[in-house]
């Protein structure tokens, strides 16, 4: 079976929510932030690129279709955030005339619908887009990486997805860092189950096939894992990383940027080690995983397991998630069991 048409879909959706997502982030004010009652910032561009992505989809498809999403319109339906909603609704109109693919405008009640069209709850049976609107919403509010983050499963499994990275150098991290000034940003990652992953420059220029590192000696590999020590335990991917015999120092970014990244070789490795208690969400990885397994690449948790996308929202991984080429991962893994085992609380 072929995703041709929801793939196409898919990069229109995730490119518009792009262009949404820069436009703020150049006026970012202090007043975009809100808190959500588990305190994650969030901004108007995190609802307005899912609003985005959802309309698109369905003007697409025009289908009936499912989609799990990480934001709702809770918050944005309370006394006193009429405000932010009218920002939203512009944010998404302007975003929607620019474009001028559909000659509509949609009023706050069409945004909020939008929002909530992504109540799905996934599954292991028919189809359900994943949708992460910003993923790295940290690094959005610092300027640094952040992803649009949206995946096809069918029957469980991810089918297609798309990542667009707006604040990725087009070249390689490993040439350019971060924050170089002369270079040139925004990529969009693609991925079809079987077809190869692709990238191309956000403004739509020609896509170039891409592959994950193939480096095999792990002197030679360096490694990405969060920004935020908050997010992954960095003494416990440091000592990882020593076993393995990693020379180079971590590449801390925001975001599923790191996938991308990860799929066109920028870097061999990508560790995530959440602190306990922390449940994994399928938006998370749904998107990064495929682009990194049709590049080459091997998605699995700390136990070599697969990810299963096929249980709802949540993903139940088995410590943390690790990512690599296949030569280095049973390196890899034996590094991580060790290193485990060191770090468990002795009984
Ligand atoms: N306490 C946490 N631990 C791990 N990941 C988190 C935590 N809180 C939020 N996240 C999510 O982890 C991802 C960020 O990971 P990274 O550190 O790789 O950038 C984001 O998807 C972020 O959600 P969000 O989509 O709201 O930004
Ligand atoms: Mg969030
Ligand atoms: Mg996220
Ligand atoms: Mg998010």
């Amino acid at each position: 079976m072929s995703y041709h048409k929801e793939l196409a879909a898919a990069k229109k959706a995730a490119s518009l929510a792009a262009r949404l997502c820069q436009n703020v982030q150049k006026a970012l004010l202090q007043s975009d932030v809100q808190s959500k009652t588990d305190k994650t910032p969030v901004t108007v561009a995190d609802y307005g690129s899912q609003a985005l992505i959802s309309f698109v989809l369905q003007q697409e498809l025009r289908a009936e279709f499912s989609l799990v999403a990480e934001e709702d319109s809770k918050d944005l339906r309370k006394d006193g955030a009429q405000e932010i909603v009218e920002r939203i609704t512009k944010l998404v109109n302007y975003s929607l005339t620019t474009d001028g693919s559909y000659n509509v405008t949609l009023s706050t009640e069409d945004v909020l619908k939008a929002i909530d069209s992504g109540r799905s709850e996934g599954g292991s049976q028919g189809q359900h887009w994943v949708l992460d609107p910003i993923d790295g919403t940290k690094g959005f509010l610092r300027g640094d990486q952040y992803a649009i983050a949206l995946a096809l499963l069918d029957g469980g499994k991810v089918v297609l997805g798309v990542l667009a990275c707006p604040n990725l150098p087009l070249t390689s991290l490993e040439d350019a860092g971060q924050h170089s000034p002369n270079n040139e940003v925004g990529c969009l990652f693609f991925a079809e189950v079987g077809g190869g992953t692709y990238m191309q420059p956000l403004d739509g220029s020609s896509a170039v096939k891409v592959q994950v590192s193939a480096v095999e000696n792990p002197e030679e590999a360096s490694f990405f894992e969060s920004y935020e020590a908050a997010h992954s335990m960095h003494d416990l991917t440091s000592l990882i990383a020593q076993k393995l015999g990693v020379k180079a120092p971590p590449v801390r970014i925001d975001s599923q940027a790191k996938y991308g990244a990860l799929s066109r070789g920028d870097g061999a490795i990508y560790l995530r080690f959440p602190h306990k208690g922390y449940r994994e969400k399928i938006w998370d990885h749904a998107a990064g995983c495929i682009v990194v397994t049709e590049a080459g690449g091997v998605v699995t948790d700390a136990a070599g397991q697969p990810l299963d996308f096929s249980k709802g929202k949540h993903l139940d991984v088995d410590t943390g998630i690790i990512v690599t080429n296949q030569k280095l991962m049973p390196l890899l893994l034996n590094a991580v069991k060790e290193s485990l085992k060191e770090k468990a609380p002795s009984s």
